[in-house]
């Protein structure tokens, strides 16, 4: 059945607020479709596909958009939709612009300038091109383009991998347990999880298979104290109170109080008792002060770019500049150096982040090691064989979508010795 002719105004109206870039697509979009609840499921998902696909692919429409007629944001939400419902679910078109949208969709995009195919700012793709490639670089936005799958993981308090995965399959879900994360199942088409007893008895938290494997490598073990310095909502907080069997203290930091308070419902769900979140002012807060050398294991998962979470995000590319990468750069190394206080002999740091840029990632690390001689960096390879993790990396971990079907995503472990 064709899609009704105000979906293309709905994607026009919101798209015209998100290319300003002024606040994150998915908040926009949230936004937008409150203010507008005559939109019913069906035509809310073509309008939030199309929006990203224009993202995804800015630059790209932008060139194509120079052939079509009428208005120039119609074109481009005719070009989203194309994308994802197809040209011939688009209610209401003109016969022109649907024969403009088959011209478009014949075009073998292989062919077209690299610029045009990579659709990154210039000074992304200027450094993406010098740390990879050309080839690699290629690889990976294709990967980032695309939509990511849902990744689950099984919170071992309440369940295990497989009865979850047969009880999804009976569902009618189809998933699979994921390659490197134990816990971890993916979805390859969503459903909607959140009124499934599943979910809400807390057997299952939505959470990247790269961002498990994070909170994995931390290492946080029965009975110790435990640090999640910036602990946002609380992903990798669920899975470390977890992973430590509901024992010993995790403590779940952030300067944002907005975010901790959606780390509540989901610990409520999780059914732990050993976190305490911890509202704190900044880096140096005193609250931070009083647990100095008291930690066994300090997770840093920094702020950052964002950039290896373009599947979900794609509208980060545009929204970072080099100078904001700057100014994360000092926040990241800030937060590293006052969690380091933390940790205690024979306690370990990691540093985190879902970014693709070596000033955020091996540039950080170096800086890290290069002021504190306190700590040394144990190789990533030794992690993982401790972890037993099934991958193979030098000293660092680098997830990336191309190669794990995961997030972006970098971290470093540094260990104190006195
Ligand atoms: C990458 S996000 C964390 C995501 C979270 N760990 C998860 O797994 O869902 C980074 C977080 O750092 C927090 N943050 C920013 N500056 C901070 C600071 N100075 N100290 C502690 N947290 C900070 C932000 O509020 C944000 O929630």
């Amino acid at each position: 059945m064709r899609l009704p002719p105000f979906v293309v105004s709905h994607t026009e109206e919101v798209l015209r607020e998100i290319l300003r870039f002024t606040g994150p697509a998915d908040v926009v979009l949230s936004r937008y479709f409150r203010e507008n609840p005559k939109l019913g499921g069906r035509e809310r998902g073509a309008v939030a596909e199309a929006v990203y696909a224009v993202l995804r692919n800015k630059l790209m429409y932008a060139s194509f958009a120079e052939s079509g007629v009428g208005p120039a944001m119609r074109r481009q939400a005719l070009l989203g939709l194309g994308e994802t419902v197809g040209a011939d679910a688009i209610g209401g078109l003109s016969e022109e612009e649907a024969a403009w949208l088959k011209r478009i969709a014949q075009i073998d995009r292989t062919t077209l300038p690299l610029g045009l195919q990579l659709n990154l700012p210039p000074w992304l793709q200027e450094r993406l091109t010098q740390q990879l490639g050309e080839a690699q670089l290629l690889a990976l936005t294709g990967a980032l383009n695309r939509q990511a799958p849902l990744d689950l993981r099984v919170n071992a308090l309440k369940a295990k991998r497989e009865p979850v995965l047969a009880e999804l399959t009976a569902a009618g879900i189809v998933c699979e347990a994921t390659p490197f994360s134990p816990l971890g199942i993916r979805i390859r088409r969503k459903p909607a999880l959140q009124n499934m007893p599943l979910f809400q008895d807390g057997a299952i938290e939505v959470q990247d298979e790269g961002s498990q494997l994070l909170a994995q490598i931390t290492g946080a073990k029965r009975g110790e104290l435990v640090i999640d310095f910036c602990a946002g909502a609380g992903g990798k907080t669920l899975a470390l109170g977890a992973a430590m069997r509901n024992t010993g203290r995790l403590y779940a930091l952030d300067v944002s109080e907005k975010r901790l308070a959606k780390l509540k419902p989901r610990l409520a769900r999780s059914g732990l008792s050993n976190v305490h979140p911890v509202v704190i002012a900044h880096e140096n807060d005193t609250k931070v002060k009083r647990m100095a050398g008291k930690a066994d294991r300090v997770l840093v998962d920094a702020p950052c770019s964002g950039l290896g979470t373009l599947r979900r995000n794609p509208d980060m590319k545009w929204r970072q500049t080099p100078e904001s990468v700057i100014e994360l750069n000092a926040k990241q190394q800030a937060i590293l150096a006052s969690a380091a206080r933390l940790v205690k002999p024979g306690g370990r740091l990691v540093y985190a982040t879902c970014s693709l840029l070596e000033e955020e990632n091996e540039a950080i690390a170096a800086q890290f090691i290069a002021a504190n001689p306190a700590f040394r960096l144990v190789p990533m390879q030794q992690i993982l064989e401790e972890q037993k993790i099934a991958l193979e990396m030098g000293d660092y971990l680098k997830l990336l979508p191309q190669v794990h079907e995961t997030d972006g995503f970098f971290s470093a472990v540094f260990e104190r010795s006195a």
